[in-house]
């Protein structure tokens, strides 16, 4: 097999230390690729060749419309390779190829979303208090981002952070998580096809203890951006302190997904259902945590239950299936763990809560779609991130309750209210703690809207306008026309 290298300074490289990590596809545990195993070293290869390409090379100056028209042209090669791209995806996560489709037209759309809005803010020119005086506000790049991303999502969370850094003039060291770099890997290979100018954009593979955590405390970078669980990002925090770099953290979330007995019940179920056994679970903004009307809470997990049952879990590549296996052995563990604590808490199995018995799936990392009912909040198992197909019922019986409930939560990622009753519906929106609440809908996202969390869901945005000002300076420049001595000395 072909051991597939780190990206540093426009060239393919291996690590310094020759180590190399095998890729494991998690619906057998056959080994799907062998990749070199950046440290700490790698790592500042790659930081002094983006700090060169930042201080000395052309791509800060180069005009917004021209490193649009790269960012586009990366979007095309994207979609040229989209089959390619997925069935990467899918080989490394699990997730069916149906669902990296997807995640590759929304990859290749934030591209373009970023190259479209490039050249579109020019700054500000300010009406200066001063008279003979020129006041503007201009962005610039920040400099040399450090940018870190997790399994589940591998390339829609590494094109949040790509597009918008290069659109805007900085250079960057992507490190994707040791155990998905595949597609993250392919994209390198594509971004210097479409003519991004060497040192610019550089892919250290390797560990988060190593590789990420040199990102987070070299103090020649100046931004660190990071997609990932709370512990780590605050790990990164802590390290970003080093030089004060500007920080960016998307991290995970325990989202209530509200069901008043007003809302269109089938619609509620069949998407109560979507938004947590998708990617069997495996998604930071999964409605992990049902909170349901009392008055129909019965006949609504009943729904649920029956509908859990027929759900079809296999291998990503078969057609038939609606839900692959979690990404490894140790996140299974954490997921049996997760559930029978919740079990030891006082939760009842209303189904699941257990590996499949099929003899085909005994070699991949699969656990059934569970439902627990008989959930309170202070449950372990309601306040905790499981990060797996498994969701809480809670009930309620008023509209302040059902609020109250939704915000009992040390994360502020994203829910979703259901109900026919829109001043309700508004009513309960203003009040939930989350950077994004979707009314009777749930999990939809595009590149036009900002994506972030309150609370320790994290800091700042992606996506969106704002998603890329994170990635830009702002400076104030004052022009006075008229220079005269002050005369104060
Ligand atoms: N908010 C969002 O948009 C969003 C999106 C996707 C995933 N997530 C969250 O990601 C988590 C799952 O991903 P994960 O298990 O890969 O998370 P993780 O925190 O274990 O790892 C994420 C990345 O951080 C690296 N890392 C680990 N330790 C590090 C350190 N000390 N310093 C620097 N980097 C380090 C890892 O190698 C990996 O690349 C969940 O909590 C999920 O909610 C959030
Ligand atoms: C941000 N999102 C929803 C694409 C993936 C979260 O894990």
């Amino acid at each position: 097999m072909t051991i597939k290298k780190n990206y540093i300074d426009g060239k393919w490289v291996d690590s310094l230390s020759n180590k190399t990590r095998e890729i494991i596809n998690p619906f057998n545990q056959e080994v799907i690729a062998v990749v070199t195993e950046g440290d700490e070293v790698d790592a500042k290869n790659a930081i002094v060749a983006a700090r060169s390409a930042f201080d000395h090379g052309t791509w800060p100056t180069t005009t917004a419309t021209e490193r649009g028209a790269i960012v586009r042209k990366i979007a095309e090669l994207i979609e040229r390779d989209k089959e390619e791209l997925a069935e990467l995806e899918s080989l490394d996560t699990g997730k069916t190829v149906e669902e990296s489709r997807g995640d590759m037209e929304d990859i290749a759309g934030v591209f373009r979303y970023y190259a479209e809005i490039a050249d579109k803010d020019g700054g500000e020119i300010i009406d200066s208090p001063i008279p003979n005086s020129i006041s503007k506000v201009v962005k610039e790049p920040v400099g040399v981002c450090g940018q870190i991303t997790p399994w589940n999502y591998p390339l829609l969370q590494a094109s949040w952070k790509l597009a918008p850094a290069l659109v805007t003039g900085n250079t960057l060291i992507m490190k994707p998580s040791e155990i998905t770099p595949l597609t993250s890997i392919k994209v390198f290979e594509l971004m210097d096809e479409a003519g991004v100018p060497a040192g610019v954009a550089n892919l250290v593979l390797g560990a988060g203890n190593t590789v990420g955590a040199e990102l987070s405390i070299n103090t020649d970078v100046d931004l660190i951006s990071f997609t990932g669980g709370i512990e780590t990002g605050k790990k990164i925090m802590q390290a970003a302190s080093a030089n004060v770099k500007k920080i960016a953290l998307e991290l995970g979330g325990k989202n209530p997904n509200v069901v008043f007995a007003d809302a269109d019940f089938a619609t509620a179920v069949d998407q109560a259902l979507n938004a947590v056994f998708f990617h069997a679970g495996q998604i930071c903004s999964a409605g992990t945590r049902l909170i349901v009307e009392e008055s129909i809470h019965d006949k609504f997990v009943n729904a649920l239950v029956e509908r859990v049952k027929k759900i079809k879990i296999g291998s990503g590549f078969d057609e038939a299936t609606q839900m692959g296996p979690l990404i490894s052995q140790d996140h299974l563990n954490k997921v049996i763990r997760y559930v029978e604590t919740g079990i030891q808490e006082g939760a009842t199995v209303a189904v699941g809560a257990k590996r499949p018995e099929d003899p085909e799936l005994q070699n991949g990392f699969f656990y059934l779609p569970t439902v627990l009912i008989n959930c309170t909040t202070d449950m372990k198992v309601v306040q905790n991130e499981g990060f797996g197909p498994v969701i809480t019922v809670e009930k309620f019986s008023t509209e302040e309750e059902a609020v109250k409930l939704a915000n009992d939560s040390i994360y502020g990622l994203s829910g979703g209210v259901w109900t026919r009753d829109i001043a309700k519906a508004e009513r309960c929106v203003a009040k939930m703690r989350m950077g994004t609440v979707w009314i009777n809908e749930y999990n939809l996202y595009f590149p036009h809207a900002p994506w972030g969390g309150f609370k320790q869901s994290g800091v700042g945005r992606e996506l969106g306008k704002l998603g890329l000002e994170e990635y830009q300076e702002t400076k104030h420049i004052y022009h006075n026309l008229n220079p005269v001595p002050i005369n104060w000395f």
